[in-house]
């Protein structure tokens, strides 16, 4: 409860310091413990006057592969890389703010996966080094996060930068995050008929920025990019795989080789002697997405934020730029597959994945979710400085949670 006052206590009293003009200055450290690397945001507010809002100045942020669920079995090791992370916040955040700079971890779809026994060790251990560091520990500040919350406070990050929650004329968007093992899709409904339509669980009210958003948003578990690859080589929720060889004709024909994830090693390649390209592989993909999620009949022909593995695979196609990022048709993902697909062997050097991974976000955009052809997404990876991540949501969230109400 002390650090609560203490926290509050520098924000609020209008005790400017014409000394020191960074005196309201403030510092929030999110981590974010994904599938495939863990990564650490540090953000920058400033407090201009007392009787405003909080501004977001800037973010520092790095990453490291591979993420926490590849420890599952050396919990201590995994800590690690988390404390590795943190001596960044160290020389980010000035020695005298330290105590006030709260610092929490959010762990995604990889720690999900794994058994509660090794998730929790690996949380215990990453708690004890934030209990090691100088910093603001809140209370549950290393858990795993719920789905529906990782779809939210993407939202709110997207509509943040955006411009979309401050002002009248609140045009939001809705957001695609494709992770290493799950995928989010989150939108506010426009339409009656979309809240009839929808299983109560995929509508969650959100209180945001004094605002009540109530918006459709659902995680799908194993539906992320990395564990699509394993569901289409028939190897996903396998108890045991080692030594099996899974073959898929959306690899190249000679293909063999070894894969790790989650703490597992598969061993996959091509079909030697049977099919391979757009069209056999087209089939195999649609066999894990078919039937498999709800379609809101709304977004068809509305446009979409998409970024993380969508954003990814866009680049290393020339579908879009790396540092610009763009705007792409469903259809462009498709027409891209086919290109990789029907010339395995040339694309071969980038990922033996390609074909793999474009046939499976385009099944997934189509026959998955049911989006047309034309819908328009718009590949995103930074407004203006800041990574498009759950992350900056959560953080806002956090202030509001100890005390700070914007
Ligand atoms: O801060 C970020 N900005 C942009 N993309 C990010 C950020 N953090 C993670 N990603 C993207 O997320 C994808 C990896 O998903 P992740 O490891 O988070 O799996 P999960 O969400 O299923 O747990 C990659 O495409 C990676 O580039
Ligand atoms: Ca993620």
């Amino acid at each position: 409860h002390s650090n609560r006052e203490m926290w509050f206590q520098d924000f609020f009293p209008p005790n400017v310091c014409p000394v020191n003009a960074k005196a309201n200055t403030f510092y929030g450290i999110m981590f974010d413990a994904g599938s495939t690397g863990t990564r650490i945001h540090i953000y920058t507010f400033v407090q201009k006057s007392p009787e405003n809002l909080p501004e977001l100045e800037g973010e520092i942020f790095e990453s490291v592969k591979p993420g926490l669920s590849a420890y599952a079995d050396q919990p201590e090791k995994g800590a690690e890389t988390v404390k590795r992370l943190l001596d960044m916040a160290i020389d980010a955040v000035p020695p005298h703010l330290w105590k006030k700079t709260p610092v929490v971890l959010k762990a995604t779809a990889g720690l999900r996966l794994l058994s509660e026994e090794k998730a929790q060790a690996l949380l215990l251990e990453v708690r004890e080094v934030f209990e090691e560091s100088p910093f603001l520990v809140p209370e549950d500040s290393v858990s795993i996060m719920d789905g529906s919350y990782e779809g939210i406070l993407a939202w709110i990050t997207v509509n943040f930068l955006t411009g979309q929650l401050s002002g009248q004329n609140q045009h939001t968007v809705g957001t695609l995050d494709l992770g290493g093992a799950s995928t989010q899709i989150t939108f506010l409904p426009q339409f009656e008929e979309t809240l009839k339509e929808t299983p109560g669980d995929f509508l969650t009210s959100f209180e945001m920025f004094n605002s009540t958003y109530k918006l459709y948003t659902h995680s799908y578990l194993g539906f992320g990019l990395k564990a699509a690859r394993l569901a289409t080589l028939g190897a996903l929720n396998m108890e045991a795989v080692d030594g099996q060889m899974f073959r898929s004709s959306c690899l190249p024909k000679q293909l063999e080789a070894e894969w790790h994830f989650g703490g597992v090693k598969y061993r996959y390649g091509g079909n030697k002697e049977g099919e391979t390209g757009f069209k056999p592989c087209y089939l195999d993909v649609l066999k894990v997405v078919k039937g498999k999620l709800h379609q809101p009949d709304e977004i068809r022909g509305s446009s979409f934020y998409a970024f993380s593995y969508y954003y990814d695979r866009a680049v290393d196609t020339n579908l879009i730029d790396y540092e610009q990022g763009g705007v792409l048709e469903v259809k462009d993902f498709e027409r891209k597959a086919k290109e990789v697909c029907d010339n395995m062997e040339r694309y071969n050097s980038a990922s033996p994945f390609l074909c793999m991974d474009l046939t499976y976000i385009t099944a997934l955009l189509k026959e998955g979710f049911g989006f047309r052809d034309n819908t328009l997404l718009q590949l995103t990876k930074k407004v203006n400085n800041i990574e498009t991540s759950w992350t900056l949501g959560a953080t806002f969230h956090l202030l509001q949670s100890l005390g700070i109400t914007y």
